[in-house]
């Protein structure tokens, strides 16, 4: 299905904005990697211990999934649909779907809000931003979400600077087509009356930076972008409320590993204090089993909800959401279990080496 949607989404699209959103930096190394690190891996299923009434319901900080998948954010949607992150967002909302909608989208940030809510009453939308080194953005930002109503903030910290993006290079993409702006970034601290300032990013960005976000909100506050464990035992240690193990999609260094490779280790150190999720190269089903069962609290996608949008719009990011969901399901019966939490690291092995 997602393979299927994902052809139709290279015919629809421009093939400069396609390679934008399926790119990653260097030789593409990380970007296979965190794909190729799932099928490596398999799970050992408990039998007669299952129920044919499963809850996949997951209570994050920020607001309930109907089940562990949510959407990780990607910037400009528009370059996918004219709908946009509205398509996306009402297609997350109906799902029952965590979204995380970026700094980098191409609808502001309150529109977002409101298309998940003429879809359903609560809907959870998260917003993610990085830590500006201009004086006034990120309070401005994080205001601008509060005001809109999400239900955390999602801060990316695998960025200091831009990703070197190889496809881009190549095809001379550096910015958006005319009509089209990064609309959270319009009428900022600094930036000019009317337009828009470009995203900022900073090598000289410090866990005091973080915390200062942390202190000046009351919504959960998400790291996104840890890898080290060391990292994940810091974030806690400033008070965010969890930490997305992430590589970027392979869009930000080349050299390091596959998410899912990582993600034990950090949810060793983070010791139950917050959840974990990740993301990075889940394209199906028994990718989100894995995933639980090595420990995260659910799993992001992002390519595979711009596939969506792109093919079909709203109706296809919903067949996408619906898709894995469903697929995690069977997943999770063939594993004997009953929600989301009886998947435990016990039933992971690596193929080949089992025993
Ligand atoms: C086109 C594109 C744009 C992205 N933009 C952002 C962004 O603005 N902020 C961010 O934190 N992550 C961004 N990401 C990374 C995603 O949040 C996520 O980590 C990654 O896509 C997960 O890998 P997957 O595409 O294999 O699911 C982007 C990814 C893609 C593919
Ligand atoms: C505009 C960028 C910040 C979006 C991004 O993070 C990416 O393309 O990976």
């Amino acid at each position: 299905m997602l393979a299927r949607l994902h052809e139709e989404a290279r015919r629809a699209l421009d093939p400069v904005h396609h390679d934008y959103y399926a790119g990653g930096v260097g030789a593409e190394v990380v970007l296979a990697e965190n794909e190729a690190a799932f099928a490596r891996l398999a799970l050992l299923p408990r039998v007669l211990r299952g129920s044919s009434r499963r809850d996949l319901a997951v209570d994050l900080p920020g607001g309930r999934s109907a089940a562990p998948v949510v959407v990780s954010p990607t910037a400009f949607h528009r370059l996918a649909h004219p709908d946009g992150e509205v398509a996306t967002a009402r297609a997350a909302a109906a799902a029952g779907a965590v979204l995380i909608t970026g700094v980098a989208s191409t609808t502001a940030v309150d529109e977002v809000v409101a298309g998940a809510r003429s879809v359903a009453s609560h809907p959870a939308v998260w917003f993610q931003l990085y830590l500006d080194p201009a004086p006034g953005v990120t309070d401005s930002l994080v205001g601008r979400a509060e005001d809109a109503g999400c239900g955390a903030l999602v801060v990316t910290v695998d960025s200091p600077v831009f990703g070197r993006h190889t496809r881009d290079a190549a095809n001379g993409f550096h910015d958006l087509p005319a009509g089209l702006a990064a609309a959270n970034m319009r009428d900022l601290p600094g930036g000019p009356p009317g337009g828009t300032r470009d995203i900022g990013m900073s090598a000289d960005q410090s866990w005091d930076d973080l915390r200062r976000v942390v202190e000046r909100t009351d919504l959960p506050v998400w790291v996104k972008g840890v890898l080290h464990p060391a990292d994940a035992a810091e974030a806690v240690a400033v008070g965010a409320a969890g930490v997305v193990v992430s590589n970027h999609g392979g869009r930000q260094f080349d050299v390091v590993p596959a998410a899912v490779d990582a993600l034990p280790a950090v949810v060793d150190a983070v010791a139950g204090r917050v959840p974990v999720l990740l993301d990075g190269g889940v394209h199906g089903g028994g990718d989100v089993a894995l995933a639980l069962a090595l420990g995260a609290r659910a799993v992001g996608v992002g390519r595979p909800v711009l596939w969506g949008l792109a093919a079909a719009g709203e109706a296809g990011v919903r067949q996408v959401l619906d898709s894995l969901v469903d697929e995690f399901d069977h997943a999770l019966a063939l594993c004997g279990g009953q929600r989301p939490s009886d998947l435990t690291r016990d039933m992971v092995v690596r193929r080949g080496a089992f025993g």
